[in-house]
């Protein structure tokens, strides 16, 4: 098992600790907080609830969460060592300091600071090439991004080394070209707040007004396109030169204070501060959390749909995490039923009654359906070549609870595979509970009349290949079955 150590374990560290586990990492935490162990319990609970959602495959087994009393305990047999203390340089150095004289020499250690430059992390270090910057953004284990920042110190090696790791626990490190204060995204959202704060202190914007002005509208686009996709749309049909045309003089009107930092004095704070209370005081800060995880889920898995930026991302590491068949040949055992689903339950496939949404049974047993099209032949050229199945009835019986972050797996049966139809029940498990079954007739149709038509030898084989190894299965219990009154 593959074992990372964190050093620091406050919210960045706790975030860190999480994605490495739900990513199947054994993890050492060292933080002399006497609560980093109580504080660490409750980022992951919440990460267990939104980031194994994004997968629509199983995620790895969780790794082993261990607790220790010294740095040389921590960083015993890591290969990857994240640092996540508080931004000050003497303490980061002091650090690495006793990191180092523990470590393994080819360990990584990727340091989580917002600002400092990795050649003054190295400093006087006696292996400066094992120290990167890995900066990552709140809340760590939802969001990918993790600016990469190296030195000519670091041997190319180690560099690709980090590289994997950040992908294989789903991150996307941005490697950047050159070393410079506070990274590249860091910049920008200091700028945003230097002009929010001038904003607050000028009496222009409450903090309320200028986090609608962002979530209302930019804050959305940026999410999915960032500044020049978005602005290249924005210049019309004459895209980026028309736009800078037109709006690159604004940039020399004196529209921003940019360059001046606003007097942080008690009257800016107590005004921030006050503010913010009013706006959002009645909520916890886990309260809080908890909705921006939920938002975060719903948008990522928004973009995993559309295979775009951050969603597309997710999509590729499905298609590397996923151990599922796509072809019959790959089926194990064809005389079981087939698993056909294998994830866990997504944040924002829970409702009001704090349990999976009787909408999201369907797209599971949909997500099982297809596995089964594509088993028995009818994959993405089948359908390119104008033929396919539609549902035509479907029975879905609800019989336990799944909650959010929890696992589920969906074992699939052919009952028919004849002519034109396909008759398929599903079983969903929640670990040995049988959660709800579905049934499901299908007919083979043409895509281009729209109606009833026999399938091909691509599929008829296939199917009837499937159908007759299931037919020595026992018929499920509640197949056939309508709505009734017990
Ligand atoms: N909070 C944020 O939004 C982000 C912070 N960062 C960076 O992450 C680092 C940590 O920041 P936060 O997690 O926000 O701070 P934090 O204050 O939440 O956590 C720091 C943790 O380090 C522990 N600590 C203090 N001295 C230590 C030592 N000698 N050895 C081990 N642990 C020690 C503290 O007990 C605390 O739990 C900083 O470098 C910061 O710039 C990076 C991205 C975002
Ligand atoms: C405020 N901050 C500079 C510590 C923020 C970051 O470094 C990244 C983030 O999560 O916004």
């Amino acid at each position: 098992m593959a074992t990372a150590a964190i050093i620091g374990g406050g919210v960045i560290g706790g975030g860190w600790a999480a994605r490495f586990l739900l990513m199947g990492w054994d993890v050492r935490v060292f933080d002399p907080d006497p609560e980093a162990e109580r504080k660490i319990a409750e980022v992951l609970a919440g990460a267990r609830a939104s980031l194994p959602g994004l997968a629509d495959v199983a995620m790895p087994q969780e790794g082993r969460l261990t607790f220790h009393p010294t740095i040389p305990e921590a960083v015993a047999g890591a290969e990857w060592i994240q640092e996540s203390v508080p931004e000050r340089l003497e303490l980061k150095r002091k650090v690495y300091q006793t990191v180092q004289e523990h470590c393994a020499p080819d360990a990584v250690i990727g340091s989580s600071t917002s600002g400092f430059k990795p050649s003054e992390l190295q400093g006087d270090a006696v292996r400066p090439g094992q120290i990167v910057v890995t900066h990552p953004f709140n809340p760590v284990y939802l969001l990918p991004l993790i600016e990469l920042v190296t030195t000519e110190a670091n041997p190319v090696e180690l560099v690709d080394r980090a590289k994997a790791v950040l992908e294989g626990i789903g991150c996307y490190p941005l490697h950047l070209k050159k070393e410079i204060d506070a990274h590249i995204a860091d910049r920008f959202l200091e700028a945003v707040w230097r002009e929010a704060l001038w904003l607050i202190k000028d009496g222009i914007a409450t903090t309320e007004e200028i986090d609608n002005a962002i979530r209302y509208g930019f804050g959305l686009r940026w999410a999915q396109m960032g500044l020049f996709e978005t602005y290249r749309i924005a210049g019309g049909e004459a895209g980026m030169r028309h736009f800078i045309e037109q709006f690159g003089p604004c940039l020399s009107w004196p529209w921003t204070k940019l360059m001046d930092v606003p007097d942080l004095d008690d009257a800016l704070i107590d005004a921030v501060a006050g503010q913010s209370d009013a706006q959002s005081g009645a909520y916890s800060i886990r309260e809080l959390e908890r909705m921006r995880d939920t938002n975060l889920v719903s948008i990522l898995r928004g973009l995993k749909a559309q295979n775009w930026g951050a969603g597309a991302l997710l999509k590729a590491q499905d298609v590397r995490m996923s151990t599922l068949p796509e072809r019959l040949e790959d089926v194990a055992d064809l005389s079981q039923p087939i698993l056909t689903v294998s994830q866990a339950v997504p944040l924002d496939w829970t409702d009001y009654n704090g349990h999976m949404n009787e909408a999201r049974y369907l797209t599971a047993f949909g997500d099982a359906t297809d596995r089964m099209m594509r088993l028995v032949g009818c994959d993405a050229d089948y359908v390119a070549s104008g033929v396919s199945f539609f549902t035509v009835e479907t029975h879905i019986r609800h019989l336990d609870e799944a909650k959010a972050g929890a696992r589920i797996r969906v074992e699939s049966q052919c009952l028919e595979g004849q002519g034109k139809r396909m008759h398929l029940f599903h079983r969903m498990y929640g670990g040995e509970r049988l959660l709800a079954t579905g049934e499901h007739m299908l007919i083979h149709v043409s895509l281009e009349t729209r109606s009833s038509a026999m399938p091909d030898d691509r599929v008829a084989v296939p199917m009837a290949r499937l159908a007759e190894t299931h037919a020595g299965l026992p018929r499920p219990e509640g197949a056939g079955k309508a709505v009734g009154v017990r």
